[in-house]
């Protein structure tokens, strides 16, 4: 029979099926050009037992237009779309389109046109010329993606191309990787962790799904532990893949991984230029790509001969997917292990709760790196009670904090303050008339930045200058910034301590892998005494001067009261601790704290991580919270406030009864307004005997919205927002 099921990339389309014209060979997982109407769209011929479609007659079936040139995708990852797309409640074609992520890759010639400056002058010099060719400096892409970078519009650029100011280059996307060698080091491992890679190792020669937690403390030497699988996948010929939470952590991992085994990884990110991406693309699925390191997306990469997968800093909420099919990256990557028959690793010093509980239940393999590594101690942790010892009027830092840094500046060492607030001031207000500075896209406060004196909304990118007298009431010098962010921390030890070389580290000035190697390589050479940052600077790095760590505000996680508050809270605190004393010298951490008392903060102080875990434990199983019971968020949205209240109200009317299943709503969001949206949710608490996906997918079908109203579902929710 030559008739084929097709899924094709488009949400609002069921499948659809298609003659097979003479001379063309599909089979499953083939990616298929595919007429609809006028028009062709990208399909991939799917089981047709697996997706069931209503039958056309023979005579009314269009022929295929032909096969793009790519493997078809294999069978595991077929499985996998599935899953997510039943799991979270995401149409198969959203899904699906994660796994074609690169356009480029789908197209057949495999030279591209990329563009660079060639030294020469124009003829008539502007500013926006001017501005381009500074920005240009080294860089070599596409017209658009120069445009980008340089941020002047794509009709400046082709003048510059057409003045010889930019040259074409010729690029052959398809050019091989370095080969990366499983013997190029050798690394003495320790006794224990010898002993966990073995295991790994052993895993990965059996060939069988096994998911383990690798739960080592911090500076226990997780990735050397797991880089001996790693070379064992490497040694078998198959293929591996690396989450990491970060790109700005990837320049770190880059460079151990180089030393290890001679050779970068293939990188894989949402910003990667268009020509890296369809380079990167096209080696996964021909299986030359041996190692690819990368966020998330990388989870649905068609991988031809996938070994190992691994997720470092597996706790971490940035693997959760927060819009289009909202997925936890590190559930799937299980899910992915478990169809393609591969081992898992989840590594992290601070597992997720939910981890934790599978590996109790037996069903992840828990193996355990107890210690540092090199005879490194866990750092002294203290606590500092804010209302007893009081910073100075105006100022965040209690005075022992000071003069510990003031100590580690005496001896030569370092010291890192670390604050999850970017900018100077998270809210800034009018004192003559109230007035407070809100963003019009959502519900949120605009952040001051003083560094590029900008007041700008952290949800949506709004930005506007930072304004030299009230906007409402036109009083000048009337605005007072409330409250600390990271720079105002900075500003404070500049004022407290004047010899300090202040550094602030944050995705605002870590936001490129170039700008994170120079902060790497300048505190390695200690150029830089205060590290002054948010979450980002929690893990991953190792600095063995660092020996002092200082959390400006520890409650301030546990405000606003979501599930995960405590959890949270824990982890970040936990992981900046970690990055003192990772050398020979001893580290010293001080929380700052208004509530020493409370569990976590005490927790941490005593260094009593099960203490913590266990009761966490308890008060999720009777709150019938993950993992012991589940949730599930709907947001309904809209750019019309009306509009949006309407359809939550008229979904509210079709709710379900269904035991042991409880559904909150329709409310007005905790963020109410969000990028223009307006924003009411359903929240939903189940016990997990109640198929929730199929409560969820049944009432959504009940009801049609008109085409302004958007519904998301979030299942497994992190951000309760
Ligand atoms: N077997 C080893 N031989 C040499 N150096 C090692 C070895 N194991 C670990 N190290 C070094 O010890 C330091 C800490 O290791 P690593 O950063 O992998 O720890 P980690 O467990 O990932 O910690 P964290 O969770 O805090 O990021 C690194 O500089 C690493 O290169
Ligand atoms: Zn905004």
């Amino acid at each position: 029979m030559n008739r084929v099921r097709c899924l094709v990339l488009n949400a609002a389309l069921g499948p659809l099926d298609y003659k097979v014209p003479e001379g063309l060979y599909v089979e499953p997982g083939s990616v298929v050009e595919c007429p609809l109407g006028p028009r062709t769209v990208i399909g991939i011929v799917w089981e047709a037992e697996r997706l069931p479609g209503t039958e056309v007659p023979a005579e009314k079936l269009r022929n295929l237009r032909g096969l793009l040139p790519i493997p078809p995708l294999s069978a595991p990852l077929r499985r996998l779309i599935e899953w997510t797309a039943d799991y979270y409640v995401a149409s198969l074609a959203s899904v699906a389109r994660m796994a074609l992520s690169s356009g480029g890759a789908l197209k057949g010639p495999a030279t591209m046109t990329e563009y660079r400056l060639t030294g020469g002058m124009p003829e008539r010099m502007t500013p926006q010329r001017e501005r381009a060719m500074e920005a240009l400096e080294g860089e070599q892409a596409n017209i658009r993606e120069l445009a980008g970078i340089a941020g002047v519009s794509e009709a400046v650029l082709r003048g510059l191309v057409n003045q010889g100011v930019l040259e074409p280059v010729e690029v052959d996307c398809d050019r091989p990787y370095d080969a990366a060698r499983p013997d190029f080091a050798h690394v003495e491992l320790s006794a224990e962790q010898r002993a966990a890679s073995d295991i790994l190792a052993e895993a990965v020669r059996k060939a069988e799904f096994a998911p383990f937690l690798l739960d080592g403390v911090t500076g226990s030497g997780k990735t050397e532990t797991y880089f001996e699988p790693v070379a064992e996948a490497l040694d078998m010929g198959r293929q591996v893949l690396v989450l990491l939470p970060e790109i700005a952590l990837t320049e770190n991992f880059l460079h151990r991984f180089e030393e290890r085994f001679g050779a970068s990884p293939v990188l894989w990110h949402s910003s990667l230029k268009s020509t890296e991406r369809r380079r990167a693309y096209r080696a996964v699925s021909n299986g030359s790509a041996q190692v690819v390191v990368g966020a998330r997306s990388a989870l649905f990469l068609p991988f031809a001969q996938l070994g190992l997968i691994v997720v470092d800093e597996a706790h971490e909420t940035s693997f959760k997917q927060e819009d289009g099919v909202r997925y936890n990256a590190r559930d799937v990557a299980v899910m992915r292990g478990h169809f393609e028959k591969v081992p898992v690793v989840l590594a992290s010093a601070t597992p997720a709760l939910e981890s934790l509980q599978m590996a109790e239940s037996g069903v992840y393999t828990k193996i355990d790196l107890p210690s540092r590594f090199g005879g490194a101690q866990l750092p002294s942790i203290d606590t500092i009670d804010l209302t007893e010892e009081m910073p100075p009027q105006g100022m965040w830092l209690a005075q022992r904090l000071v003069d510990g840094i003031e100590e580690r500046l005496e001896r030569g060492e370092q010291s890192l303050l670390f604050l999850n607030r970017r900018g100077y001031a998270p809210l800034t207000l009018c004192r003559n008339c109230g007035f407070r500075y809100q963003c019009p896209n959502c519900s949120a406060w605009l952040v001051e930045h003083r560094f590029t004196n900008r007041l700008a909304c952290h949800h949506c990118g709004h930005e506007a200058p930072a304004p030299q007298a009230c906007t409402e009431c036109g009083e000048p010098d009337c605005l007072v910034a409330c409250g600390p962010g990271v720079e105002r921390i900075a500003d404070e030890v500049a004022e407290r301590l004047p010899d300090a070389r202040v550094f602030v580290a944050t995705s605002d000035t870590l936001n490129s892998p170039g700008r994170a190697a120079e902060f790497i390589a300048a505190v390695e050479a200690c150029e830089i005494d205060v590290i002054v940052g948010t979450q980002l600077v929690t893990k991953g790095f190792h600095f063995p001067e660092l020996t002092l760590v200082g959390v400006v505000d520890a409650d301030l996680g546990l405000e606003g009261g979501d599930l995960r508050a405590g959890e949270r809270t824990y982890q970040q605190v936990a992981q900046v601790a970690g990055r003192a004393g990772r050398g020979s010298k001893p580290g010293e951490v001080l929380i700052q704290t208004r509530h020493p008392e409370a569990p976590v903060i005490a927790a941490l102080a005593a260094g009593d991580r099960d203490a913590f875990y266990s009761a966490e434990t308890e008060m999720r199983r009777e709150a019938g919270a993950p993992p012991f019971g589940r949730w599930a968020a709907i947001i309904i949205s809209s750019e019309d406030d009306a509009e949006a209240r309407e359809a939550a109200n008229r979904l509210g009317a079709f709710r379900p009864q269904v035991a042991e299943c409880v559904i909150l709503g329709p409310a007005p969001a905790p963020m109410a307004l969000l990028r223009g949206r307006y924003r009411y949710r359903f929240l939903i608490n189940a016990r997990r005997s109640v198929h929730l996906q199929d409560v969820i997918r049944h009432w959504l079908r009940q009801v049609d919205h008109p085409p302004g109203v958007r519904v998301a579902v979030d299942i497994d929710p992190y951000s309760f927002v």
